[in-house]
């Protein structure tokens, strides 16, 4: 793949992050308290069960949802409080995003290569030295020959439109890219493609974040990060996953364990010599007290 020039990557920083939907009589916490930190230049999968706030946080990220409540950094901006230009121009020239069902912000009757020069224009990138052109854009997402790169967006099969969102979103050369399950409607070849190029983007020393249901993404993107009930479950580190101490000292124990253990069960904790720690539920009746 072209060395791609790009902005500085930035870090992420999410403390106690809340996020609540506003539904007339009801209200739904999609994120409840996420405590996360993405390195610059780090590569990081969010995955979980559906509904469980994975696009919520990426859309906090990008900045298209203010948070409820909580702190979230990129670099040195505030996103709780950056002013709507502030917050425009970050995206212009430093966020990417392929958000989800992003393939209907596609211009339909501009080609494919059309499509990735006018986003590159809107990020009034054209004359910027070292930038691959739109076809190598295109190549590297998977989308080859003449017959697909000039075929107007409208026309193309719904995976290869979702490949070309992809192709716009790495268009502008942002430091920081965010992907919402770039893999979803793929085949097996389109998809190694796509994974390839996302790891790709990342060795160039991109910040990438993907919200994904696929898993070998998850793994081959390095870290994994669950999100379970609007909160950090446990993370993985190339296939193995672990679980996570929290801010203020928590640690949600793995589901095939909750479900030994019914809610409200008290444990003892005992740290070992050798700094394992041990959780016994214990029978209260049983106390010291009694
Ligand atoms: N626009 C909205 N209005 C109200 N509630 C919403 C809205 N979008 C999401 N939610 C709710 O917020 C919660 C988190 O949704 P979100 O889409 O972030 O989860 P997800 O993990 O990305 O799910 P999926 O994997 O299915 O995309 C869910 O309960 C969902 O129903």
């Amino acid at each position: 793949m072209t060395p791609l020039t790009h902005s500085s990557p930035m870090d992420i920083r999410c403390r106690d992050l809340v996020y609540i939907y506003r539904l007339g009589a009801y209200d739904v916490v999609a994120l409840s308290r996420v405590d996360l930190d993405i390195a610059a230049g780090e590569s990081v999968a969010l995955i979980g069960p559906s509904g469980s706030g994975k696009s919520t946080l990426l859309s906090v990220m990008a900045g298209l949802l203010r948070p409820s409540a909580g702190r979230i950094h990129m670099g040195d901006n505030d996103l709780t409080t950056i002013g709507d230009e502030g917050l425009r121009r970050l995206r212009g020239r430093h966020v990417g995003m392929v958000l989800q069902g992003a393939d209907r912000n596609l211009i339909p009757y501009l080609s494919a290569v059309d499509n990735v020069q006018f986003a590159r224009r809107a990020a009034r990138l054209r004359d910027r030295a070292g930038l691959p052109s739109a076809r190598e854009i295109l190549r590297t997402v998977g989308l080859v020959g003449r017959d697909v790169a000039g075929t107007p967006a409208a026309a193309l099969s719904t995976a290869k439109r979702q490949q070309l969102a992809l192709a716009i979103g790495i268009a502008a050369g942002a430091g920081v890219l965010l992907v919402d399950e770039p893999t979803s409607r793929l085949d097996a070849e389109a998809r190694e493609t796509v994974t390839e190029a996302l790891t790709a983007i990342h060795r160039q020393g991109r910040t990438v974040v993907v919200v994904t249901h696929d898993a070998e993404l998850g793994v081959r993107l390095g870290r994994t990060v669950t999100i379970r009930d609007g909160r950090v479950g446990s993370e993985g580190r190339r296939g193995q996953e672990y679980l996570v101490m929290g801010a203020d000292g928590t640690v949600h124990l793995p589901d095939d364990v909750s479900r030994e253990i019914p809610p409200g069960t008290l444990l003892r904790a005992d740290v070992t010599s050798d700094r394992r720690v041990v959780l016994t539920p214990v029978d209260p009746s049983e106390g010291p007290n009694r």
